[in-house]
């Protein structure tokens, strides 16, 4: 068997998506999520320049030479950018593979580890009674965990936040990024207030969880757990950068509030440090981003020596073949944790048909052999790519921030 066609598929079904699709000389397919929010014709580019030209030809069955052949033989490895290329393809391999086997991807990994996964939502609201209003719509829903971002009183615009109530939360909202003022102080002195309001009107046993995003010091980081302790969150993430590995373990001195990371990474050598140190409760480098389904096993598998579990990043700016060959291995791994579920609009559904479904706050496993994602590639024609970039953050005196 041998791989005779592949190609991308840009698609922008209200924001932008990359697809690779990799067709065998027998008629067989894959396809994988090469979407990087934000630069997402550098994968492309990466794939039909560098990686396209290796593929035609090669057995597809031989998923880990290739990842090898396309890994090693870069010369200049890891960065978002290659190791979503290779996500892209390794992906897709894995889906020949799972088809060629007559199997879903989850018996290829292993098998079932549980019956259905655990997902969390998203409430956001620009003030705290916004915010409790979406708490209570997902709780509704049947939610079991719920994200919760809320205004900040003096603060303009801040992340995670739908422009308006009730919205899904699109960060790549403008051409060129648009520019949002931050103030840690004013953040800081709200959120427990946001938790406690939490807890007042929803009690003890919802799953509660808070993106930082990347913008606080460690010791800041320090005090918003300690502080966010009594509302015992499931965890407190991107509380930091995280480049700088060890910044984390003065943080975990300070706190009992699990600590979730590395949406951002794209390799094991990115949170090698924080797992084998246990400077984190949860791994969130997910599929697209951090080499696929070949990598992201060895990733697991580390943390898994450690107590870490899987958390991973499931915004709608991962597509939904990201989401599905996610639920696959998370339905595998047995050290998982959560999976972050923004629901897909309609419009990209409709691009990306799929057999996961969403019940009771949990996603259950398709049995389609596969992933269990396809592309309607006449209807994803449609929807022509637009340049879109994520945000800017400075400071109030006009520093250039963390966003
Ligand atoms: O926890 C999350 O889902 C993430 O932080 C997103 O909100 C990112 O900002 C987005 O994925 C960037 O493209
Ligand atoms: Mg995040």
């Amino acid at each position: 068997m041998k791989i005779e066609q592949a190609y991308t598929i840009v698609s922008s079904p209200g924001r932008n998506f990359v697809t690779l699709k990799i067709v065998t000389d027998q008629g067989e397919y894959g396809i994988g999520d090469g979407t990087l929010n934000g630069r997402e014709m550098a994968v492309v580019a990466y794939l039909e320049e560098h990686v396209i030209p290796t593929l035609i030809g090669r057995d597809p069955q031989r998923i880990e030479d290739i990842w090898h052949y396309l890994y090693r033989g870069a010369y200049w490895r890891r960065g978002p950018v290659t190791m979503s290329a290779i996500a892209a393809v390794d992906m897709a391999l894995w889906d020949i593979k799972a088809k060629l086997a007559g199997m879903p991807l989850y018996q290829l990994l292993g098998g079932k580890s549980r019956d259905r996964v655990m997902v969390y939502g998203h409430a956001t609201g620009r003030d705290i009674e916004a915010c409790l209003e979406e708490v209570a719509r997902h709780v509704d829903e049947g939610y079991k965990a719920v994200r919760v971002q809320s205004g900040v009183p003096g603060i303009a615009s801040i992340y995670g936040v739908a422009k308006k109530d009730g919205e899904p939360y699109e960060p790549a909202d403008a051409e060129l990024p648009a520019e949002h003022v931050w103030s840690t102080s004013k953040y800081l002195n709200h959120v427990p207030k946001l938790f406690a309001a939490v807890r007042e009107r929803f009690g003890d046993d919802l799953h509660v969880l808070h993106d930082v995003h990347h913008r606080l010091t460690p010791i800041e980081a320090a005090r918003l757990g300690k502080e966010v302790e009594p509302y015992h969150l499931f965890w407190l993430e991107d509380c930091v950068p995280a480049e700088n590995q060890e910044a984390f373990g003065l943080i975990r001195q300070h706190t009992t509030t699990p600590l979730a990371v590395g949406e951002v990474f794209n390799s094991l050598y990115d949170a090698k440090a924080l797992i084998e140190n246990q400077w984190i409760d949860y791994i969130r480098a997910t599929l697209t981003h951090a080499g696929g389904i070949t990598h992201v096993r060895r990733i697991a598998d580390l943390a898994g020596l450690y107590h870490v579990r899987t958390g991973f990043h499931g915004p709608t700016d991962l597509s939904p073949i990201c989401l599905g060959a996610a639920i696959h291995f998370d339905t595998w791994v047995p050290n998982f944790g959560i999976q972050e579920y923004m629901p897909h609009t309609s419009a990209t559904d409709e691009v990306f048909p799929h057999d996961y479904r969403f019940e009771d706050g949990h996603f259950i496993v398709g049995e389609t052999p596969g992933h269990g994602v396809d592309i309607d590639e006449q209807l994803a024609k449609q929807y022509p790519y637009k340049r879109a970039s994520l945000p800017v953050n400075r400071l109030e005196d006009g520093t250039l921030w963390h966003w």
